[in-house]
């Protein structure tokens, strides 16, 4: 397989490490892909973006100015909204509009954001998920075909989180069958919605409804914004851009403000409920969370997100390790390269095989989402609250270990890793925001404690639990767990960590309730219980759907690809099993001989992996115009890449700046 045709010689480091691999790496790419059909698939759609001068920069994004830079992003997002629509929506189906191949190809154009992101990736699933057949029929078509942009226009300056308590109001008015939107408080400034500031004119908003005097409750509608024609903001619509922001610096989020504007009565997404002409509120939903659906849906998609983000910036830091080489390690001989340090080997090695288990188990949430969706269809919203629970803790966790680990990387490349051509600050800033975005992190851990401590009162009361905590089931009793060193007993070991941590909430909440606490204070009082147990849920969720997964998946591969795919699953376990070894020794008869054990395979295994790291990381077949990296490219030319970079600087220009003249002389020559 050809992964990336050089144009230079490969640095001789990398060559050498790449003879080294002892596994066939296309096999390792397709079953990331999801089956060799899927691999030749997002080559072609990458052929397709990239065979498309478009992409270049002249001057690299990030010495652009402001406005310059949002030009060149719009440029380019209207260059790859066409690709889509017109080509590759014709490879993936245009019911995979969402595939994540189509997002990460963007990667090719931006280092930053695109613009329009929002609107495929929230906007159009926001229509599809929300709205009648009627009004599917006429917004869809036009979304998809980007005859009109839009935006998620949910958060207020005065809230994101509480969703209950926006103030933006819809209210309905009978006689003209309109509803009236507006902000009556400066708090409730819609803010933060990405595309909203100056590119999207249209968007859905998150408001109260008002009927017949009747407030019931947060619902959405689609509110055209600005003229399609002059794209000026229609009267009564005030709208901006929020300000500089630590990344994405491109995707103008914006603020938006209603003055009493008026919207027609079929603007308001009535899938689950409708206002009829008369006013009457009519509630069809079976259950009161269904226009949070759009956020559920990110959620999911957030875990293949975060595999995709560790996998570019460990390919990065990786490919830099094989070419680095520092400090002698005994007199007079050649200085290692840095990637034979077991330290760099702890730091990153534990990126690939994350990148794995977010993979596999963000397909394995994926399915369970379809599944639940299928089951509403049927009108059984049963299994809704395992999704919730679910999506909202492996949301909090893979961003959160996506956003150290990428940290990790840097820290694994120097000082060359604080370059912004190194992209690594790029994915850190586009990582960052993924932990506190669709929910910040605390808060959804929460949503998951709540379902556990419920669960844990039904497995008490001897009910059988569903699938995702049927542990506690097994689990219940048990005081201790007798440790046993093996992947199947680690993973038990999560499963007995996570029972504990959930009792011992249970416990708090009631000892406090008994103590004359009201329930509300009890439970406020054991949150910072109550988040670590919703981790510790989530990383049992985690191991055993990597190990289970890993091994159906590699079921049919060559004896060495199910060799090294095993050896990262089992590092995984032993990372984990290590950074949580004081829950180990309070839920489970692991001794210290048993974690010194651990340990000494831990690092054996490191070793063992080490030949193969870059083969590892070239079988995630990342293309440099993706991975924009002077560190990470195919050809490992990291030092005439930051030197080519260096120059593009624009204040390489000139041989000498002009604030020299105008200050600095005057002030050598005491004339300031
Ligand atoms: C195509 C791929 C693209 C990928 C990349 C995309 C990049 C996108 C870039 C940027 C996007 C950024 C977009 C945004 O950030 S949009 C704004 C997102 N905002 C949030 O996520 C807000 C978070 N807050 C909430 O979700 C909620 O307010 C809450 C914290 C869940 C609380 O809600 P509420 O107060 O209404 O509910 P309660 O706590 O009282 O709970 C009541 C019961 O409801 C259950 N519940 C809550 N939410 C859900 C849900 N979504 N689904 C199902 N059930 C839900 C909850 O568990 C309670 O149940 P119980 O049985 O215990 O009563
Ligand atoms: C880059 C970016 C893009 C975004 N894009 C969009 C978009 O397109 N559309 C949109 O509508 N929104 C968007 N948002 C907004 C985003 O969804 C919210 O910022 C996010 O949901 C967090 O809400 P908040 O800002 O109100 O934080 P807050 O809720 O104010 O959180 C502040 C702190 O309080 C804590 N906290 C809050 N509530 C609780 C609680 N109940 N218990 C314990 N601790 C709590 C949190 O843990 C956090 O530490 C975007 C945000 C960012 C950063």
């Amino acid at each position: 397989m050809k992964i990336n045709k050089p144009k230079h010689d490969v640095n001789p480091d990398l060559a050498k490490e790449r003879l080294k691999c002892n596994f066939n790496i296309e096999e390792v790419t397709n079953i990331i892909d999801g089956g060799k059909d899927k691999t030749v698939q997002r080559k072609k759609i990458e052929d397709i973006a990239l065979n498309n001068g478009a992409s270049l920069d002249e001057v690299p994004e990030e010495c652009l100015s402001i406005k310059e830079r949002y030009e060149n992003a719009v440029r380019k997002s209207c260059v790859y909204g066409n690709l889509v629509r017109n080509e590759m929506l014709e490879i993936t189906g245009i019911e995979n509009f969402e595939s994540p191949v189509l997002r990460r190809t963007a990667d090719a154009f931006f280092k930053d954001i695109s613009p329009f992101m929002l609107h495929l990736g929230m906007f159009v699933p926001t229509l599809i998920g929300q709205c009648t057949p009627e009004q599917t029929a006429e917004w869809l078509p036009k979304a998809l075909d980007m005859q009109i942009i839009g935006a998620y226009a949910q958060t207020e300056l005065g809230h994101g989180t509480f969703i209950r308590g926006l103030e933006t109001t819809a209210t309905y008015n009978p006689e003209k069958e309109e509803f009236v939107l507006h902000s009556p408080t400066i708090t409730s400034y819609k803010w933060w919605a990405g595309g909203l500031g100056k590119t999207a004119n249209h968007c859905v908003v998150m408001a109260q409804l008002y009927t017949q005097g009747k407030c019931h409750g947060t619902h959405l509608f689609i509110v055209k914004i600005r003229d399609l024609d002059t794209h000026m903001p229609l009267p009564g619509i005030t709208v901006g851009e929020i300000g500089p922001r630590m990344g994405f610096s491109s995707a103008d989020n914006g603020f938006l403000r209603f003055d009493h504007f008026r919207i027609p009565r079929e603007n308001m997404l009535m899938k689950h409920a409708k206002v009829e002409k008369d006013g009457v509120y009519v509630k069809s939903a079976k259950h009161g969370k269904l226009t949070y659906g759009t956020m559920v849906f990110i959620r999911v998609t957030l875990v293949s997100e975060m595999s995709f983000n560790i996998s570019k910036a460990a390919t990065i830091a990786i490919r830099y390790s094989a070419v680095r080489r520092q400090t002698e390690l005994r007199p007079n001989e050649p200085e290692p390269q840095i990637l034979d340090y077991p330290t760099q080997q702890h730091k990153l090695f534990i990126c690939i095989a994350t990148a794995h288990a977010f993979q596999l188990t963000s397909c394995w949430l994926w399915n369970t989402f379809q599944a639940v969706l299928a089951d509403m269809k049927k009108g059984n919203v049963d299994t809704l609250p395992e999704l919730h629970a679910l999506s909202s803790c492996l949301k909090a966790v893979s961003t959160s270990d996506a956003l150290s680990h990428i940290e990790q990387c840097r820290f694994a490349c120097g000082g060359h890793g604080y370059m912004l051509s190194s992209n690594l600050p790029f994915i850190y800033s586009f990582v960052a925001a993924t932990r506190t975005y669709e929910g910040d992190y605390t808060v959804l851990l929460l949503q998951t404690a709540r379902f556990l401590v419920k669960a844990s009162e039904q497995a008490e009361a001897g009910k059988k639990l569903t699938q995702t905590v049927s542990y506690l089931n097994r689990t219940a009793n048990a005081d201790r767990l007798n440790w046993d060193n093996t992947h199947e007993g680690i993973i038990k070991s999560f499963q007995v960590i996570a029972a504990g941590k959930i009792g011992q909430c249970v416990k708090s909440i009631r000892d406090r309730t008994a103590s004359g606490m009201d329930y509300e204070d009890a439970w406020l009082m054991t949150t910072v219980q109550l988040v670590g147990a919703a981790e510790a849920h989530c990383r049992a969720v985690l191991l055993n759907t990597y190990w289970s997964e890993m091994r159906k998946i590699t079921e049919a591969s060559s004896a060495d690809v199910k060799k090294v795919m095993h050896q990262l699953a089992v590092l995984y376990l032993m990372y984990w099993a290590l950074e949580k070894t004081g829950d180990l020794l309070k839920y489970s008869s692991v001794s210290k001989k048993d974690l010194d054990e651990l340990q000494r395979r831990y690092e054996e295994l490191l070793a063992e992996l080490r030949p193969n790291a870059v083969g590892l990381v070239d079988a995630f077949d990342l293309r440099d115009e993706i991975l924009h990296s002077s560190l990470g490219s195919y050809d490992g030319r990291v030092y005439e890449r930051l030197i080519e970079e260096a120059h593009k600087s624009p204040l390489n220009d000139e041989p000498v700046n002009q604030s020299f003249h105008k200050y600095t002389k005057p002030l050598m020559l005491g004339k300031l």
